[in-house]
């Protein structure tokens, strides 16, 4: 089941450009992770399939329906990139005069429910306009979440929130995954995005650059690898041969005593370094291979 479906999006403002059309299918239960560099688009994206924005041409549907119908609204949740909230509520007056005002009105006991599972326990009476930053964060995820939507759009959910907060909001994201909702969300943390999403797209200046899983995004660039092996001392005799000969089987070789580092095209030349090494009467301890990470991916995109 598709949750988002987009065709061909575009969006100008005046004459420049920012969406130069956008096509992505997402389907139900997936954390899907937007990336781009500051000013790639991902915010004006968000705002046209949530409505704050018109698109400029191109369409979409969201769980299945045109967009912007009210019966769909009431399924999904936003966190905008900046929000506001009534500064002089409580938390919880807050949350519930804006359910109210969104036709889901939730019970006091469920606004608090949800302020606690944010992490806001010990705050869920002081008033907005005495929260911190990361308070306010929080809240807004709150505020995305409080009529149980089925579908969630979090720009940037964990920015500017202390360590120990990042680590409680990516538990909660994934276990709105496991509850059967689908996330749709941008974050500039790269590390949070490797962690806990299903499927991950990079835009950059308007377009969708690459598109996968982690998987897919690391074997397209798994065409070097960088393998570190630890192995008993090269008797002196064999050091020059193999010496000549790792270079020939790769790149950035750096030979230690008992430790060695080569840059290698693929797997297969593992096994014939091992080969030799073992010829040249030494044994391999240990490999250890590095495979690419979402920010190697992310800066050669
Ligand atoms: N209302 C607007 N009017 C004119 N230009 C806008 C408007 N909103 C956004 N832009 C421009 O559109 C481009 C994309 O902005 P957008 O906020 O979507 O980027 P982003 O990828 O979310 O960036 P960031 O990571 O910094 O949040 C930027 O050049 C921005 O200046």
């Amino acid at each position: 089941m598709i949750a988002i479906e987009t065709n061909d999006l575009k969006k100008a403002y005046g004459k420049m450009a920012v969406l130069k059309g956008i096509s992505l299918q997402i389907k139900k239960g997936e954390i899907f992770g937007f990336l781009g560099r500051n000013g790639a688009g991902k915010s004006t994206f968000i705002n046209i399939l949530t409505g704050i924005a018109n698109q400029s041409s191109g369409s979409f549907s969201i769980l299945g329906a045109e967009a912007h119908r009210s019966e769909t609204k009431k399924k999904i949740g936003v966190m905008p990139d900046y929000s506001t909230f009534y500064e002089h509520m409580s938390a919880v007056d807050h949350l519930r005069f804006f359910s109210d005002l969104s036709g889901n009105p939730a019970s006091k006991e469920r606004c608090i429910e949800v302020l606690k599972s944010v992490g806001l326990n010990d705050h869920v009476r002081k008033k907005t306009k005495k929260y911190s930053f990361g308070m306010k964060k929080k809240l807004g995820i709150a505020q995305a979440i409080i009529h149980d939507p089925e579908l969630l759009f979090l720009d940037e959910p964990t920015s500017g929130l202390d360590a120990e907060s990042v680590i409680h909001i990516q538990k909660l994201i994934s276990s709105l995954q496991e509850q059967g909702k689908t996330i749709f969300m941008t974050s500039h943390n790269l590390d949070e995005v490797e962690k806990i999403c299903t499927r991950v797209a990079i835009m950059r200046e308007g377009l969708i650059i690459k598109c996968g899983t982690m998987d897919e995004l690391k074997s397209f660039y798994r065409s070097t690898m960088i393998v570190k092996m630890k192995h008993s001392p090269i008797p002196p005799s064999e050091r020059e041969t193999l010496k000549k000969w790792l270079k020939g089987a790769g790149t950035d070789l750096i030979m230690k005593d008992q430790s060695l580092s080569i840059t290698v095209s693929s797997e297969k030349k593992i096994a014939e370094i091992i080969r030799a090494l073992n010829q040249s009467k030494v044994d391999v301890y240990g490999v250890h291979v590095e495979e690419p990470s979402l920010q190697d991916i992310f800066m050669e995109a």
